[in-house]
């Protein structure tokens, strides 16, 4: 069989940590082929090799046959392959013409700004991406800005795509309509790799799936007729059960309170309440204003009026710190920008919030902070060296993890998480929902921000948002089209 992507007996080793030990992957020309594993798998070190971004310890990279080009040859990668990673390459401050052809718009050193323009055009009419090519690339869209990367990477003529996550941070829409553009590029004899933790994109979009579990590559099968469970079993190593949600009966004590909260273009006359013993959704599109709500009742943005009470005490509008000393925990929507300090360790992360308490003058006592750390490692299912390891380090699942862990650490009497399962493994999700449940179970009230209907169904009512309002508050026991309805402002 001629692949046109080959990677063998990859070993790539970081310290102490194989991500790769004698794995590998082969893509068939014009074939969408996933690569799936757990949190920490080796996903992203192939990527980074099949980029040319590093070189493996042992094996061999071949594009078409050929041995891969020297790393230093940028410009032969670009030819080869281009990645469409979660978090943009794209440079904000400048303009999508100016994106589309960095490194490459100098004409013997003069920059023909007219010429530029014309052709970044056509670049983009060429591929249909309906994006301004003077808008600025950051008032973009997570959307628009990935289309502008996927026509990028074409016209540098390379024919092998790899998208890492690309669905992460998309709603449903905007998913169906980067899954048609993906088929149309198959049917243009495109190759791609496909990362995702949702399985069921997998079987949508795939032809051939490779699983890889700790550093190992595990089995590669045709996507038609392949059992979901088997597929979970490989990744996993064992039988993993669907989670099951749990029932409970709220409090009466109020919690988290967002009271006639307005912020324009965002939301309007916003009333909401979570009680102690209860789990509450927030859900809707990309523009429905759910994001933007749960930021202002965890104080990171500030409404043009009314109040928000977190554990009976008003705090102060956009005020972070006075938020959490109230006693909320929350995991942040991005969090390469508000969730963790990748330089600092994972236990220096996770507790954060209890410096102030752990020891006294604001000293923290490191044995304290390990044994703290190390606790939450394995209750979250962490994947590190150990405590002391940077969460820069970590892979991008098990990042989130450490998110989640400085959210709960402090025992908070409300929990605020925004897509708290982006980039996590069926197995870690499981995790992740059930730590939400348990801090409930312990007398928190908890608001659950999520684009996936499986975080929402932990959830005792679901308050659906549309254009900045709240249309409907949705009892459990929903039916997913019954959801996607009221979200997608179809029923009310
Ligand atoms: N620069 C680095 N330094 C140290 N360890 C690293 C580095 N990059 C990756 N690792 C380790 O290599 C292993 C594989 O990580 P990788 O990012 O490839 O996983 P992944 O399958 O992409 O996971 P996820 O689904 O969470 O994104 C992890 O244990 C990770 O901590």
């Amino acid at each position: 069989m001629n692949y046109h992507v080959e990677a063998r007996n990859i070993v790539k080793r970081f310290g102490p940590t194989v991500a790769l030990n004698g794995a590998g992957i082969a893509i068939a020309e014009g074939e969408t082929h996933a690569l799936v594993g757990r949190n920490g798998a080796g996903k992203s070190t192939l990527v980074s090799i099949l980029t040319g971004l590093q070189r493996p310890d042992e094996g061999e990279v071949r594009f078409a046959g050929e041995p891969a080009p020297a790393l230093a040859d940028r410009d032969a990668w670009r030819q080869r392959v281009a990645c469409v990673y979660q978090k943009s390459t794209i440079i904000p401050a400048l303009t999508v013409a100016e994106n589309l052809f960095l490194n490459r718009q100098t004409d013997r050193g003069m920059i023909r700004w007219r010429e530029l323009r014309a052709r970044a055009r056509e670049l983009l009419a060429t591929y249909e991406v309906d994006v301004d090519a003077e808008a600025l690339a950051g008032d973009l869209g997570v959307e628009q800005r990935q289309l502008v990367e996927i026509a990028r990477a074409l016209s540098f003529g390379a024919r092998f795509i790899i998208l890492d996550e690309p669905t992460a941070r998309l709603d449903g829409p905007a998913i169906d309509r980067l899954f048609t553009r993906m088929r149309a590029l198959r049917e243009q004899g495109v190759t791609m790799m496909y990362i995702s933790h949702h399985l069921d994109e997998v079987y949508e979009i795939c032809q051939s799936v490779t699983v890889f579990r700790d550093a190992r590559h595990i089995v590669t099968r045709p996507v038609a007729g392949l059992p979901h469970d088997e597929l979970v079993s490989a990744m996993t190593g064992e039988a993993t059960l669907a989670y099951e949600s749990r029932t409970r009966t709220a409090g009466e004590r109020v919690v988290l309170a967002g009271s006639g909260l307005s912020l324009a273009g965002r939301y309007r006359d916003i009333d909401v309440s979570v009680r102690s013993g209860e789990v509450v959704g927030l859900a809707g599109s990309a523009s429905s204003g759910k994001v933007g709500l749960a930021e202002t009742l965890v104080g990171l943005r500030r409404p043009d009026s009314g109040t928000v009470t977190v554990n009976g005490t008003a705090v102060r509008p956009g005020d972070v710190p006075a938020v959490l000393r109230a006693g909320l925990g929350f995991v942040p929507e991005d969090r390469h920008h508000e969730g963790f300090v990748p330089l600092l360790s994972v236990a220096e992360n996770a507790t954060i919030p209890i410096a102030r308490r752990l020891g006294r003058f604001g000293v923290v006592s490191p044995a304290r902070r390990r044994a703290k750390a190390l606790q939450l490692i394995e209750d979250l299912q962490i994947k590190t060296e150990g405590p002391d390891q940077p969460v820069g380090d970590l892979s991008g699942g098990n990042a989130q993890k450490v998110v989640f862990a400085r959210a709960l650490v402090d025992d908070p009497s409300a929990l605020v998480v925004i897509n708290p399962t982006a980039g996590v493994d069926v197995k870690a999700k499981q995790a992740l929902l059930g730590s939400v449940e348990d801090a409930v179970e312990r007398g928190a009230g908890a608001m659950v921000v999520s684009d996936e209907l499986d975080d929402l169904r932990i959830c005792d009512r679901v308050l659906v948002m549309f254009h900045g309002r709240i249309v409907k508050d949705v009892p459990r026991g929903w039916t997913d089209h019954e959801l996607v309805a009221v979200m997608e402002g179809i029923e009310q």
